[in-house]
């Protein structure tokens, strides 16, 4: 039996939770904020989609995967770098129950094949720079059936584009057409990428009900990072990864204005909160650092800014309240979240900033902190590994009973691999990491993949990748090879295979490092709290 005493819960209602599906509530947003002129504006073209065009364009989307025969819980992919009608196809999806399923645009074909064996899509949107590695990607899987270009008029050979696609398919008519109902607890509305605590990348299912409580928050002024509409929010976040996509659907939501920057510009990115008197942005840990630091910082008119939310990877305190002197805020809103859980589970809202903290637990979640040694939950100010339960934890894992059950155990608590302790007023501290994931920059770098990888090259016996701190990035994965006897290979050698093989979040920054053996435990588990410490003392020669 739980102990009640030392589990946490959230507010328990919240006004703004609405039991009709994602798609209906984001169909019944577009239609409320039909009038407002800038959804969202590309800041490196000035190009802009309106709310009524997002609107038209997801309903006739919608009505052309009908009339193409496409159905509930059929999924498609969208790998595309941020642009305007990136969103399109992922809400014309929810509005028929069928699952989007957003993949990194930089992934390499190797890294492509292993996501879409998860989600197997029968339609791909992708943009034009991707294309010709979609389409060769395409010619592995007999299960994907069209490739639609997000961002051009024309077709190019075979792949049609959007435009092209819902002219053919549907009519102006689409003033007639509502999304369907679904059952929110069970329909899956997206699959995000995530490793998880071991292992190579899974697919997390994404339910309409945890997209429901999200849109919640989004909508309260005290957990929502802004909540009138009009109001100007920037984000490079990528949209194919659940910090930027649950986000940019809850501005969709509330009817905000979003700046969208397709990766971090230091130039455009402070212009962009100057030109467009930008109210609230959303980093990761590194961009904070270059807002407590840079010099380029006082370039710029940032008076309009009042809102930071930060997440995605741990914030030094320090930088949280260089970044709050420089630019004279009441506070930054440090979250702590995981594709498993949606989106941040806890949350600095507003006025109650403590510097350090990830703030408090949000609405219509519960969490403990447990022993990782008995299991048992524990009280405050004491470290054990974070658990939450409620409407935001994931479905599961695409068809990984094995993993799912190893992460969401049988009373519904997810483990999230990661360590920490909250304090007698419940503001959460994350302090450590139990699970093997690397973040660089905020992006997932798993050790198993890159493990997996290293023991295909024949001049390697044993491999393990760690991930090393480093203060710009948060981690810098760091290799630990051993060598096949008779086998000669370098450390640049090793650094330019993984990297001609996998995205460059994952390249072997870290350094190569070339040892007898590498220490495992007595169940054969890598210990890599050893091979960390060695890093810190076997300096790389990269
Ligand atoms: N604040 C944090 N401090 C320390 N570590 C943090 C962290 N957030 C995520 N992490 C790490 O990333 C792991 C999860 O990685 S992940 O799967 O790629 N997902 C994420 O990192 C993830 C998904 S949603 C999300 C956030 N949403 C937000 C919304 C508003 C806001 O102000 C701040 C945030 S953070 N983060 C966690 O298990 C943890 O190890």
């Amino acid at each position: 039996m739980e102990e009640e005493k030392y589990v946490l819960h959230g507010a328990k209602t919240l006004g703004s939770l609405q039991k009709s599906t994602a798609g209906k509530q984001l169909y019944d947003a577009l239609v409320r904020h039909s009038h407002l002129p800038e959804a969202m504006i590309d800041a490196h073209t000035q190009e802009k989609i309106s709310y009524k065009a997002l609107l038209e364009t997801t309903c006739r989307l919608a009505q052309s995967f009908q009339k193409c025969g496409y159905k509930q819980n059929d999924v498609i992919s969208i790998c595309s770098e941020n642009n305007l009608n990136f969103f399109c196809p992922a809400i014309a999806a929810m509005y028929l129950g069928m699952i989007a399923a957003p993949l990194n645009e930089n992934y390499t074909k190797g890294e492509l094949h292993n996501a879409l064996n998860i989600s197997k899509p029968k339609l791909i949107f992708c943009s034009k720079k991707v294309l010709s590695k979609m389409l060769e990607v395409k010619q592995n899987f007999t299960f994907i059936k069209k490739i639609i270009i997000l961002d051009v008029l024309q077709d190019i050979d075979d792949s049609e584009s959007l435009s092209n696609f819902i002219l053919r398919n549907s009519n102006e008519s689409y003033k007639n057409f509502r999304p369907l109902d679904l059952d929110c607890k069970e329909q899956v509305a997206a699959v995000l990428c995530s490793s998880g605590t071991t292992g190579l990348p899974k697919g997390v299912m994404t339910t309409h009900t945890n997209l429901s409580v999200r849109f919640a928050h989004a909508r309260d002024s005290q957990i929502g990072h802004q909540t009138i509409p009009g109001t100007t929010i920037l984000t490079f976040m990528p949209f194919f990864h659940g910090f930027g996509f649950c986000t940019t659907l809850g501005n969709f939501i509330v009817g905000l204005r979003t700046i969208m920057l397709r990766r971090f510009e230091p130039e455009l990115f402070l212009k962009s909160i100057q030109d467009y008197e930008v109210r609230c942005i959303l980093v990761v840990p590194p961009i904070a650092l270059f807002l407590a630091k840079s010099p380029l910082v006082d370039k710029y008119d940032l008076s309009s800014l009042k809102e930071i939310g930060c997440g995605a990877a741990p914030l030094g305190k320090e930088v949280g309240e260089a970044v709050v002197k420089r630019l004279n805020l009441d506070g930054l809103r440090q979250g702590y979240g995981l594709t498993e859980a949606t989106l941040a589970v806890t949350l600095i809202t507003a006025n109650r900033f403590k510097p350090g903290s990830s703030g408090p637990l949000v609405p219509l979640m519960s969490a403990k902190v447990i022993d990782i040694e008995t299991g048992k939950s524990l009280g405050p100010d004491v470290v054990g590994e974070l658990c939450f339960k409620g409407d935001m934890v994931m479905k599961g894992y695409m068809g990984n009973i094995k993993a799912t059950r190893e992460t969401i155990d049988e009373n519904g608590w997810l483990h999230t691999g990661d360590l920490g302790y909250y304090d007698k007023e419940g503001h959460f501290y994350i302090v450590d990491r139990l699970k093997e994931l690397i973040k660089y920059k905020g992006f997932q770098v798993p050790p198993a993949e890159l493990e997996a990888l290293l023991l295909k090259n024949p001049c390697i016996k044993d491999a393990a990748v760690v991930g090393i701190p480093d203060e710009s990035a948060g981690e810098l994965p760091a290799a630990f090879v051993v060598k096949q006897p008779g086998k000669q290979i370098t450390e640049i050698e090793v650094f330019d295979y993984i990297a001609g093989q996998v995205s460059s979040p994952k390249h072997l920054r870290g350094g190569v490092r070339f040892i007898d053996e590498i220490p495992k435990s007595a169940t054969g588990k890598i210990m890599r709290k050893v091979l960390r410490e060695l890093a810190q003392k076997m300096k790389s020669k990269l």
